[in-house]
């Protein structure tokens, strides 16, 4: 098979489920009607326009499943979660996303209730799911491990964790993108998973009140990683499976939810993630399309692998069943329609470098053959002394040794306490030894109790940590693999059994629509009042399909529209802002020393930020230098004096300016004598604790006088006096 087809043979689309939620109670009480309405045996969703008129046709969006209101938890895991769950055990990526306005039931898809237990949503079912299988699983290790994240207005946190700390993303060449510092854990079952989740969600909350913030308006990613290693013909394979689960913020356009002024701003901010995905998703599906911005937004960088990457990807759109929804629901319906002809590449992924599992492995082996070496083959401890003649007769890595070790441990303590006890009486009782002797005697006794002492604690140690590694690696049981086998072929049959219905709708599909055709070309008229009347009904019909034409391209030009004034708006602001930051370059950064500072920039791509080379030694940083550790500072003194001084000759980022009547000139080029005691002074201002706190603004500059700019401490000021001015670019009056 050629590589081309090996790649073809793994491409799939993203699977696209919708599900509309039941009227609630105060759509009921406000008496609102049903226009979204649901034909699951078609996979078809259709939605009437509350103010078309009546020739107006309801409009028919396909998917690959679509679910009714009244549907049960159970079901939507089935059809959509439960294939990829299985995937990612085998060693597949998978991701599950929720879309949708804010309240039409992403939480409750995704979350559920936890109580009564079939309310329980995707999340809770997939814990139940990864577990039971570990557990059908024999002779397979597994490794469990969680992260929980939340995406606000382009912030990152850690839900698993107190700290309201942000994160940054980072990019690794061959792993791709992840965030750092994010904790994870190890999970050893799904009660654990559970704690995780409800952990999460309550920080989530006490972030968002100390934010001001509302949950609906963040996005949050719950990835669970399996790890697994077979056996195979002797020789350990690993695979490692990823799944996101992500519940995404409300998709309903912000200039809609009356947010005005800085509310605005943010709700446009958290709302470009979205209009990113969008975004991404349109260059996905488009031929034409040569970039793809998944770098517009965290949210798609977080996502990129999970859209046209190495994933399998089910996207859930959750719709809202009432009149006044119509818009947004039209909205979600064609986000959600344009997502189905993503196409992705998931293949397993083999043997990872970074494998957890393996360096489990190879610690419980080490521990193991730590543990084995100290005892003998009865299971006795060996102290270090005996050790080298003990090696030779025992078998390193015996499991059963490490238990009988564990067992002898105990058994020993209590003798030897015994021992020493009877052995310090039969001193004290000798009458016939002198007390010095006996004081020699007691002193190596005791000498050699601690040793003992010390050697059983190592070991005790050791055990701990074996026991606490072995606990991690989960590992199934044949007996839950019976009950397993039956689950699976059964979900297999309902599979099969719904792709054969399918097939059987298509093909039904298809008959019809060719009899329609027969019947057209074969029609007869048998008179012209009849042709007159078949014809008139045939205009009026397409008519109506006319008018829904036109009103689907009115909503399409609204939809563009205020996307297209959204991106507008954001435009605008970054140019404000890039006219700010131009402004300060011009009249405060002489031209050569911003070419300088140019030249001297790399761009690093792994960061996906510009850097400069000793970064640690320029202004800004130098100023917050009063934070860091004593400690460090210390240790750093004479290499950044090293650093600075050769620097000075090369020409650093680290530079102030004079602003003179020739104007500006480099601080340092005025007295070459006091560069050396500077470069001294700049380490110690650098490890030094305390240091005065510039103001903001303030530059470093403005502690020394200047020619004709005195510093506050003296009572003169620059004043708009052009007699006064310095004719230095950046203090010229502007003409
Ligand atoms: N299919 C459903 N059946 C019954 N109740 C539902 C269903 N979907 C949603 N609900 C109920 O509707 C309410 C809103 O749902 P939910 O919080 O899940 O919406 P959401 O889309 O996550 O909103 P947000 O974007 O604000 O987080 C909840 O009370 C939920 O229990």
């Amino acid at each position: 098979m050629s590589k081309q087809e090996k790649h073809n043979k793994n491409e799939e689309c993203v699977k696209v489920v919708v599900r509309c939620r039941p009227l609630n109670p105060k759509e009921k009480e406000d008496g609102r009607t049903q226009v979204v309405f649901v034909n699951p045996q078609r996979g078809e969703i259709s939605v009437t326009n509350p103010k078309g008129d009546q020739a107006e046709a309801p409009k028919v969006f396909t998917f690959d499943s679509t679910f009714e209101p009244e549907v049960e938890q159970e079901t939507v895991y089935k059809n959509t979660a439960y294939p990829i769950v299985e995937s990612v055990l085998e060693g597949y990526n998978g991701t599950i996303f929720a879309y949708g306005q804010t309240g039409t039931g992403k939480t409750h898809t995704m979350e559920g209730k936890d109580e009564p237990k079939h309310l329980r949503g995707i999340i809770p079912r997939t814990f139940d799911h990864i577990f039971r299988s570990i557990k059908g699983t024999p002779n397979v290790q597994f490794l469990v491990r969680v992260s929980f994240l939340e995406l606000y207005n382009e912030e990152i946190r850690d839900l698993l964790q107190k700290n309201i700390k942000k994160l940054e993303l980072r990019e690794k060449p061959g792993s791709g993108v992840y965030v750092k510092d994010l904790s994870t854990f190890m999970i050893q079952d799904q009660e654990e998973l559970r704690e995780k989740l409800l952990h999460g969600r309550e920080n989530r909350a006490v972030g968002a009140t100390q934010m001001n913030q509302d949950s609906s308006r963040s996005h949050s990613i719950f990835s669970i990683t399996i790890e697994r290693c077979d056996i195979v013909n002797g020789e350990s394979h690993i695979r490692v499976g990823k799944l996101n689960l992500v519940d995404l913020a409300g998709s309903e356009r912000q200039s809609k939810t009356q947010a005005t002024g800085s509310r605005l701003k943010e709700a446009i901010n958290i709302n470009q993630s979205l209009t990113t995905l969008g975004n991404v998703i349109s260059s996905l599906i488009d031929p034409k399309a040569t970039h793809v911005p998944y770098r517009d937004s965290k949210l798609t960088r977080l996502l990129q692998d999970s859209l046209g990457g190495n994933t399998k990807t089910v996207m859930v759109a959750n719709v809202g069943p009432a009149d006044f929804n119509f818009d947004e629901t039209i909205s979600t319906l064609r986000y959600a329609h344009r997502a189905k002809s993503i196409q992705n590449h998931a293949k397993i992924n083999e043997d990872p470098k970074d494998a957890m599992i393996r360096q489990f492995q190879e610690e419980i082996a080490k521990l193991k053959q730590q543990l084995a070496s100290s005892v003998d083959k009865d299971g006795n401890i060996v102290m270090e002394a005996e050790v080298i003649q003990v090696e030779k007769v025992i078998t390193i890595n015996d499991d059963e040794k490490v238990k009988l070790l564990q067992q002898k441990l105990e058994q020993e303590k209590s003798e030897v306490e015994k021992k020493y006890q009877s052995e310090v009486k039969k001193i004290e009782e000798d009458k016939k030894l002198q007390e010095k002797e006996k004081q020699q005697l007691l002193q190596q006794l005791m000498d050699k109790e601690e040793r003992e002492q010390k050697q059983r604690e190592q070991q005790e140690k050791l055990l701990k940590k074996l026991q606490k590694m072995q606990e991690k690696v989960i590992q199934g049981d044949e007996i839950m693999q019976k009950a397993l086998e039956k689950e699976r072929e059964l979900n297999k049959a309902q599979q099969e059994l719904q792709q054969r219905k399918d097939r059987e709708r298509q093909i039904a599909e298809q008959i019809k629509k060719n009899e329609d055709l027969a019947l057209e070309i074969n029609q007869k008229y048998r008179s012209q009042a009849e042709e007159a009347q078949d014809k008139t009904k045939r205009i009026k019909a397409l008519v109506g399909r006319l008018k829904q034409i036109e009103g689907e391209n009115r909503e399409l030009n609204d939809f563009y529209g205020s996307e297209i004034e959204q991106l507008q708006e954001r435009r605008r602001d970054l140019q404000k802002e890039l006219k700010l930051k131009n402004l300060i370059l011009e009249y405060f950064i002489p031209e050569k020393e911003l070419e300088r500072l140019q030249l001297r920039a790399i761009y690093n791509e792994e960061l996906d930020e510009w850097m400069y080379p000793f970064i640690h030694l320029a202004g800004n940083l130098i100023r917050n230098s009063e934070e860091r550790k004593e400690q460090e500072q210390e240790m750093k003194f004479q290499e950044d004096v090293e650093e600075i001084l050769k620097l000075e000759e090369e020409g650093h980022p680290n530079v102030f300016f004079v602003y003179t009547e020739e104007g500006p000139i480099r601080e340092d080029d005025i007295d070459p004598e006091q560069r050396k005691k500077k470069a001294v002074a700049q380490a110690r201002k650098q490890s030094a604790k305390k240091r005065p706190t510039s103001k903001p603004g303030q530059s470093a500059t403005s502690k020394r006088p200047l020619s004709g700019v005195k510093n506050s401490n003296n009572s003169s000021t620059v004043t708009a006096d052009s007699d006064n001015y310095p004719k230095a670019k950046g203090l010229q009056p502007k003409k």
